[in-house]
C-alpha cells in the first residue's frame, strides 16, 4: 500500500515538473515548436548540432506567418517576438511592463553579479543605470578618447617593433589587444602583453572571465535558471572570488592613488566613482564603505568582461571579413590614409566617427557579426497583446514570463536585408541607407534596456582597426575556414575554427606618418 502511494506520489511529481510544463503554450492556445523533457527545444545546441542562432533562425522562418510564438528554452517557456513592430512595442512604447532582463543565477549566490545594470531590477535598475549612463555619454567619450587613442598608439608600437607577420589563431592575439585596451582605456593601468604575455593582469582576466564555467556560462545561463536548485547546491558564481579579490585590490590602490597625488583621469573609474559618490551625497548615505567599492568592481568586472570579449569578437570579426573582402579592405585602407596623412597624426575623435567608408563597414559588420544573437525580458506588470492578425486571440502574459527577440533572425531576413548572409557595406551608403528598416537592425537592442555602451564600442572597434590598418593588411591562410561556421559551442556568434588570419605588415606604408 504504501508503496503504491509512494510511486504515485512520485509519478505525480515527475508529471507536474516534468510534463505539465510542456504544455504550457498549448493550453494558451499559442503556436508552438514542440519540446523534449527537460531539454524543451534546445537538444540541438545540447548536442552541438546546431548553433543557437541556426536554431532560432529556423524558427523564425518557420513561423514567419506568427506575430510570436512559444519555445522552450530548456523548461523555462518564452515568448519568441517574430514581429519587429511588436518587439518595438515592447521595447519601447511598453517599456514599463517588461522592464527587467531575466537574472540567470538566482539571487543572492554571487553578490556582485546581483550589483550588474544588466541584472538589476525596477526603481534600482533605473538608478544605477542613470549613474552608469553618464560614462557612456558622447560628451565623456569625447573626453575620454584622447586616453583611448594614446593606447591604442601605444598598443600598436609595442606590436609594430619587430614589422614582423603576425600569423595563426588571431583570436588569443586580439585578447591581449583587448586587455591591454581595456585596463588603460577603463582605469587608467597599462600593461603590455605583447612583450610581458604572463603579467598578473592578463592571467587573471583570463582566468576571471575565459573560466571553464564562464565558457559555459552563456548556454547553460539558461540552465541556471531552470535548475536553480543546482546553482544555489554548486554555489555557482560568474565571477570567481579571486578575480573579485584581485579587482578590488586594483580599484582601491588606484582610487588612493589618485587621491594621494591629486590626479584627475577621465576615464570609467574615475566617472563611477563620481557618480556613485554623487548618488550617496544626494541619499545621505556614508560614501566611505565597502559597498561603494563593491559596487565599482562590480560594474567595472561586468564592463570590463562585456569589453574585453565583445571588443575581441569584434574585432575578430572584422579581420575575418576584410581578410575575405581584399576590395573592401584597400577601400578602407585608402580612407584611412587620407584620413590619418590630413590629421598630420592627432586623429580627433569627431574625424573618425565621420569616416563614410569606416561607417558603412563598421554598421554592416555589426548587422552580419554582431555578437548578441538575442535580446531577452522579463513582463514586470501583467499585460495582454491584443490581436491584430484575423487568427490571433488576446495573449494575456504573467509578471514573471520570458520574452526573447531573436535579433539575429530579425537581421537575416531577406525581407529586410536583400541576400542577408553577404557582407556588403553598400547597405549603408548614401543612396541605401535610408532603405534601412531601423525596426530590425537592432545589435545593441532597444529601448531604455539597450546596450549602454554602444557608442563607447563603437569608437573603440573603429579607433583599434584604424590603427591596425594603418601598418598591416589582413589576409586568408590555408587554415582560414571559408565560409564562416559559427560556434555552437557558444551563445554569442562567434566562429567555431578560430580566426586564423595573417597581419601582414603593409609595405606601403609612408614611414613619415609614425
Ligand atoms: C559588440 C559589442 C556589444 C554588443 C553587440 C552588445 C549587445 C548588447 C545587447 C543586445 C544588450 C541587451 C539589450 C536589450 O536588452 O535590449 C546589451 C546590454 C548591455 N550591454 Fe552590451 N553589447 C556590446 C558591448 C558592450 C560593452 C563593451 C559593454 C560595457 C562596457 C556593454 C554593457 C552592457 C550593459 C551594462 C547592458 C545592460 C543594459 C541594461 O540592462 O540597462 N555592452 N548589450
Amino acid at each position: 500500500m504504501w508503496f503504491v502511494l509512494i510511486v504515485l506520489a512520485l509519478g505525480l511529481y515527475i508529471y507536474r515538473k516534468i510534463f505539465q510544463p510542456l504544455q504550457f503554450w498549448k493550453v494558451r492556445n499559442i503556436p508552438y515548436e514542440k519540446p523534449l523533457p527537460i531539454v524543451g527545444n534546445l537538444l540541438d545546441s545540447i548536442l552541438k548540432r546546431k548553433s543557437l542562432s541556426e536554431i532560432l533562425t529556423e524558427l523564425y522562418f518557420k513561423y514567419s506567418k506568427h506575430r510570436y510564438f512559444g519555445f522552450f528554452s530548456f523548461r523555462t517557456p518564452t515568448l519568441m517576438i517574430n514581429d519587429v513592430d511588436l518587439a518595438k512595442q515592447i521595447c519601447i512604447k511598453d517599456f514599463e511592463y517588461f522592464a527587467d532582463h531575466r537574472i540567470f543565477i538566482p539571487k543572492g549566490i554571487d553578490k556582485m553579479w546581483d550589483k550588474l545594470i544588466f541584472i538589476r531590477e525596477g526603481a534600482e535598475w533605473q538608478e544605477h543605470r542613470k549613474i552608469s549612463s553618464a560614462s557612456f555619454t558622447l560628451g565623456k567619450l569625447r573626453v575620454m578618447f584622447s586616453n583611448l587613442s594614446k593606447c591604442a598608439q601605444r598598443i600598436m608600437t609595442s606590436l609594430h617593433k619587430n614589422n614582423k607577420m603576425v600569423t595563426g589563431n588571431m583570436r588569443p592575439f586580439i585578447m591581449k589587444i583587448a586587455n591591454d585596451f581595456t585596463l588603460d582605456a577603463f582605469m587608467g593601468i597599462q600593461c603590455d602583453s605583447f612583450n610581458d604575455p604572463d603579467n598578473a593582469l592578463l592571467k587573471v582576466a583570463v582566468n576571471t572571465y575565459l573560466n571553464p564555467r564562464m565558457k559555459g556560462f552563456l548556454f547553460f545561463g539558461t540552465a541556471y535558471n531552470t535548475f536553480p536548485f543546482l546553482t544555489k547546491f554548486f554555489q555557482w558564481k560568474f565571477f570567481p572570488d579571486t578575480g573579485r579579490d584581485f579587482y578590488r585590490k586594483i580599484v582601491r590602490e588606484t582610487l588612493e592613488y589618485r587621491e594621494k597625488h591629486n590626479i584627475t583621469r577621465i576615464d570609467m573609474l574615475h566617472l563611477l566613482n563620481e557618480g556613485l559618490l554623487e548618488n550617496l551625497r544626494e541619499n545621505k548615505k556614508d560614501p566611505d564603505n565597502d559597498e561603494v567599492q563593491d559596487e565599482i568592481v562590480s560594474q567595472l568586472m561586468g564592463m570590463y568582461f562585456a569589453n574585453f570579449d565583445s571588443f575581441t569578437l569584434t574585432l575578430c570579426n572584422c579581420m575575418y571579413e576584410l581578410a575575405l573582402n581584399p576590395d573592401i579592405q584597400e577601400r578602407l585602407i585608402r580612407e584611412i590614409d587620407e584620413t590619418w596623412a590630413n590629421c598630420e597624426g592627432n586623429l580627433p575623435h569627431d574625424t573618425l566617427m565621420g569616416m563614410t567608408y569606416m561607417d558603412m563597414v563598421y554598421k554592416e559588420l555589426m548587422r552580419l557579426r554582431g555578437n548578441a544573437i538575442l535580446a531577452e525580458r522579463i513582463v514586470t506588470k501583467p499585460y495582454t497583446i491584443q490581436p491584430v492578425l484575423p487568427h490571433e486571440k488576446p495573449v494575456h502574459l504573467k509578471v514573471g514570463q520570458d520574452i526573447t527577440f531573436p535579433l539575429y533572425s530579425y537581421m537575416r531576413d531577406p525581407k529586410f536585408f536583400p541576400d542577408p548572409y553577404k557582407f556588403d557595406p553598400e547597405r549603408f551608403n548614401e543612396e541605401n541607407k535610408h532603405k534601412i528598416d531601423n525596426r530590425a537592425y537592432l545589435p545593441f537592442g532597444e529601448g531604455p534596456r539597450k546596450c549602454i555602451a554602444f557608442r563607447l564600442i563603437s569608437v573603440e572597434i573603429r579607433l583599434m582597426l584604424f590603427h591596425l590598418l594603418l601598418r598591416f593588411r589582413f589576409v586568408p591562410t590555408e587554415k582560414t575556414v571559408i565560409p564562416f561556421v559559427e560556434s555552437k559551442r557558444h551563445n554569442i556568434l562567434t566562429s567555431e575554427h578560430g580566426y586564423f588570419i595573417n597581419m601582414e605588415p603593409r609595405k606601403d606604408i609612408d614611414e613619415t606618418y609614425f
